[in-house]
């Protein structure tokens, strides 16, 4: 359940009234979810997702709600955040940041067919294109320094032949700058859960809280690395080839970014096993989550280095 602060509808509706979208109608808690307090929200004029944001601070909020507001109005599939009467997209509910977005039609899937994995690629590439002329930046806080700063921390948990790979992977990443890719503002997190499709169209990205401004190509590995694999974790070769294809016609590669790709793979796979494994042994205080599996990421790194030379092929011709 992630309705960590409650809000009433006497509270919702005079919050309301510094917004210009009508009267409240219904006000109905929203059960999934594990960050934030989201509220599905509804008054006279249309439909809304209310967020009171438990962690993210009013100073962290402008980038990831700017963003939102600037790609959806360059047609990309995401919440258009609203402006209160005062042009702000962000004001305090019960002693939280808050922000009222539209609501999005879809819902998430579970097994994205080929031609949906091709659909996300192209919505991928929309997303980079859209973020070029967005002036605001934010470095990326999942970056090497931080797996690098973060992983003296895990070694205790792990098996020797874990530790042996976390700390060999960083070091073989150390040697290789994904930096110098070309870059621009990226999702960082757009796994299954955070898109919403209707049918094969992408009907809503949402959960912009880890974007940033990184390698593009991080960004397709991150995402492929969810969308395109098989039960065991290996990369399905006619689903990446789908994606990759689709964001090449919106975003054409260039020649350094086929030669990065299997190692950016790794990076991929490594970011999120690194973050599972503190999440699941360095749990917040308080926190209602159900820990995600880092083994899982653990198999795709040991995949994608055991196959690097297969995924080189695995590319855009
Ligand atoms: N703008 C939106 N339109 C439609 N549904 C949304 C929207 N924002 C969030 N949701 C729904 O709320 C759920 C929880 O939102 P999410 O951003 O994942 O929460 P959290 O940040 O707490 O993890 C999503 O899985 C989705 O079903
Ligand atoms: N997608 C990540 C977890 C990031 O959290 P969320 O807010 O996107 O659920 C993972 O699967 O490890």
């Amino acid at each position: 359940m992630s309705v960590f602060t409650t809000v009433s509808e006497d509270q919702a509706r005079a919050w309301l009234d510094n917004y210009p979208i009508g009267q409240l109608t219904e006000l109905r808690g929203i059960a999934s979810g594990i960050e934030n307090t989201n509220y599905f929200l509804s008054t006279d004029q249309g439909k809304y997702v209310l967020t009171l944001f438990e962690n993210l601070t009013a100073s962290e909020l402008p980038y990831f709600l700017n963003l939102m507001h600037h790609l959806a109005s360059q047609n990309v599939p995401c919440p258009l955040p609203i402006a209160n009467a005062q042009g702000e997209l962000l004001s305090a509910l019960n002693g939280k940041p808050a922000s009222i977005v539209t609501r999005l039609t879809g819902a998430s899937l579970t097994a994205p067919t080929t031609s949906q994995c091709a659909a996300m690629g192209a919505t991928l590439a929309q997303i980079h294109i859209a973020g070029k002329n967005f002036p605001m930046q934010r470095d990326n806080e999942r970056s090497a320094a931080w797996w690098k700063a973060t992983s003296p921390q895990l070694l205790p948990f792990l098996d020797a032949e874990a530790a042996q790979l976390l700390q060999a992977e960083i070091k073989f990443q150390a040697l290789h700058r994904l930096q110098d890719l070309p870059r621009g503002v990226i999702h960082a997190d757009l796994f299954r859960d955070n898109v919403l499709f209707d049918g094969d169209t992408v009907s809503g990205v949402i959960d912009f809280y880890f974007a940033c401004n990184d390698a593009w190509l991080y960004d397709i590995a991150i995402t492929v690395n969810d969308w395109c694999v098989t039960a065991n974790g290996e990369l399905d070769e006619t689903a990446t080839i789908a994606f990759l294809q689709a964001y090449h016609r919106v975003r054409p590669f260039t020649a350094i970014e086929r030669g990065a790709w299997p190692i950016t793979l790794r990076a991929a796979a490594l970011r999120f096993w690194v973050s599972r494994l503190y999440d699941l042994h360095f749990p917040r205080a308080g926190e209602m989550t159900h820990a995600k599996d880092p083994s899982h990421f653990e198999r795709i790194l040991r995949n994608r280095i055991l196959t690097q030379s297969a995924l080189q092929r695995m590319w855009v011709s």
